[in-house]
């Protein structure tokens, strides 16, 4: 045992050559990422607090280090000073800043330690927004009383206990920095020589002016507690000496105890009673610090470290998250299912500003796609114009609607031709058909289109166009009992081209001679009759037997821009056909 204890006391692996620590700068072709990083990170911490001084770093073996310079043109390596450097090297614990090495040739006497990335205590607490509860407040305190009864324990006194020398390592745990070696810290320090000291570096020091004692590092831990509990610099706030702070520091705590929940101290009381005995004018009424952390620890309620909390805190915020992530996908799929009813033009409260808009003649605000269309379009796939080689389209119109209207004010004609299409609509969900859209009075349906149904689309607007005009007999015009609503229907069977105009409001269109010449059938038409052309019979013919529908030939008429036509009048459906349908039948 002795034996070793003299090769450690002769072992010089501690030493380091000076030139062989660099700048942290030319470090950076070395390419060790993590390096730039911890630069990074020091700079942000140096800038939170009015304290900018960092440590002086350099890089030793490709490792970055804290390096504490001490003054001196001459010095000796002496017995003493091995005996010292033995003993810190033996030194080891989660709450005491690591040593790695020294130059000890003048003029560079150099201290390496392991560098703390998040640097000192008095940055963090100066930090505001950085938020501390109690339970983080508690844990530094018991860092820091655990770092220094581990040094008394062993009769090593700190000297210079003060929250700068409190470094903050990756996990948040405190790291008591520049403690033992004493012969070779008598040296000047650089913040000494320069005149750097701040008065806030004074506080901490005990009233009997001795500071390597025992007593003298309980009295600093005291001002820490204060400095901990209020987040208070004391010097800084212009209490620096004993009898202000004495009187103040309770007021401070006191002050933060009518704040947030976070903010206040679960235990005022045992805290003061805590720092009044660590900061008693007689050294030998202090307590040691084997007691003190005793004292904490009963007096914490929270019982976590760091990490603990840390990992508390993760959790809270992650199930925080998941809700977070849950009300929002539940408001996306709400959203989402809006977007496809406005797409899809379902939505009722949708087709009644349609039909405002469309009654100030605004025909272009219609934003409704079919379903098929909207999800291509909403899955990037791209929008190409379709040709069908045959449907069937419906036009309808209100007979003597500008007259009917001039007796309504615009409110009520809003309201009636709601009530109207609203009441359409619902009739056309019944068939395999596709509204097109609603322009004033007209009214636009097409079958066969967008999803092709073979022959059967004469069929399905034959179907539904009876049940319109059906409805349309019955429909009560508000406020106009004894008037009747007439409306006009026509129908025309051929291809069209259908695609999505626009890009703001974009809608699906039909083009076409087939679209013109439903539209002629329509205005060539009569009041609550279906006027269809030859083309629209035949494919009707085709689908189901003669007698199915009762059909009139109107024969051939002039129609504007096309010329004669052969065209028939719908009359209605005949009983006991084997299609399911029974309205607007006749017997
Ligand atoms: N981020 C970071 N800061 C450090 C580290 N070591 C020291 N510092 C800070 O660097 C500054 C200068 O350190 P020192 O030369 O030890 O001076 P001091 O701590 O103010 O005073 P003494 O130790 O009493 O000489 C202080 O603000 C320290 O808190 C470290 O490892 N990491
Ligand atoms: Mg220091």
């Amino acid at each position: 045992m002795r034996h070793m204890n003299n090769r450690l006391l002769w072992d010089e692996s501690w030493i380091i050559n000076y030139s062989d620590i660099l700048p942290p700068t030319e470090q950076l072709d070395m390419n060790v990422s993590s390096l730039n990083l911890i630069v990074a990170t020091s700079k942000n911490y140096a800038s939170l607090s009015s304290n900018k001084a960092g440590p002086e770093l350099g890089v030793y073996k490709k490792e970055l280090y804290a390096m504490k310079r001490l003054h001196k043109p001459s010095f000796k390596l002496t017995k003493q000073v091995r005996i010292e450097v033995r003993q810190i090297r033996r030194l080891y614990h989660p709450n005491l800043a690591l040593f790695v090495g020294a130059c000890v040739k003048a003029p560079n006497i150099v201290i390496l330690s392991r560098y703390y990335s998040k640097g000192n205590l008095a940055n963090t607490l100066q930090a505001k927004d950085i938020p501390i509860s109690w339970p983080f407040k508690f844990s530094f305190a018991n860092d820091i009383i655990s770092g220094l009864s581990y040094l008394h324990a062993q009769e090593i006194q700190h000297g210079r206990l003060k929250i700068q020398n409190c470094l903050v390592d990756d996990r948040w745990s405190i790291r008591v920095s520049d403690f033992a070696i004493p012969s070779l810290r008598s040296l000047n320090t650089a913040s000494d020589v320069n005149g750097l000291s701040h008065k806030s570096c004074e506080v901490w020091k005990a009233p009997e002016g001795e500071t390597l004692s025992l007593p003298a590092d309980v009295f600093s831990y005291g001002i820490i507690i204060i400095q901990i509990a209020t987040r208070c610099d004391l010097a800084m706030d212009e209490i620096d000496n004993l009898a202000t702070i004495q009187m103040e520091w309770k007021n401070l705590l006191m002050r933060n105890q009518l704040g947030s929940v976070e903010d206040r101290c679960p235990c005022p009381g045992a805290i003061g009673a805590l720092v009044e005995s660590c900061l008693a004018m007689e050294p030998s009424n202090r307590p040691n610090a084997a007691v003190i952390k005793k004292q904490l620890r009963k007096l914490n309620p929270y019982k976590l470290n760091a990490v603990d909390l840390m990992m508390a805190m993760m959790e809270k915020y992650s199930k925080t998250l998941e809700v977070m992530v849950a009300e929002r996908t539940k408001d996306l799929i709400a959203e989402k299912q809006r977007t496809d009813e406005l797409l899809h033009g379902l939505s009722i409260i949708n087709n009644t500003l349609v039909d405002i808009v469309s009654n100030v003649d605004c025909i272009s605000c219609e934003a409704m796609l079919p379903k098929q269309v909207a999800d291509d379009l909403r899955m990037g796939r791209p929008m190409n114009a379709d040709t069908f080689e045959t449907c069937t389209v419906y036009f309808s119109d209100i007979v003597g609607f500008t007259v009917l209207s001039g007796k309504f004010s615009a409110m009520e004609v809003v309201v009636f031709l709601n009530k109207l299409y609203s009441c359409f609509d619902t009739i056309i969900d019944k068939h395999d058909v596709y509204k097109v859209e609603t322009i004033g009075d007209a009214y636009m349906v097409v079958s066969g289109v967008p999803i092709r149904n073979g022959n059967k689309h004469a069929v399905n607007i034959a179907n539904m166009a009876l049940d319109l005009l059906h409805e349309s007999k019955t429909f009560k015009i508000p406020n106009m009992p004894n008037e009747s609503l007439k409306i006009r229907i026509g129908l025309h069977t051929g291809p069209v081209c259908a695609g999505v105009v626009g890009i703001k409001m974009p809608r699906y269109c039909l083009f076409g001679d087939t679209v013109n010449t439903a539209s002629r059938m329509e205005s060539h038409g009569e009041a609550y009759k279906i006027h269809m052309s030859d083309e629209t019979k035949n494919c009707l013919l085709m689908e189901c037997n003669e007698n199915d529908y009762h059909l009139i030939e109107r024969g051939f008429i002039d129609v504007k821009g096309k010329g004669p036509m052969r065209t028939w009048w719908l009359e209605g459906k005949r009983k006991n056909t084997n299609i399911t349908y029974l309205p607007g039948q006749i017997s």
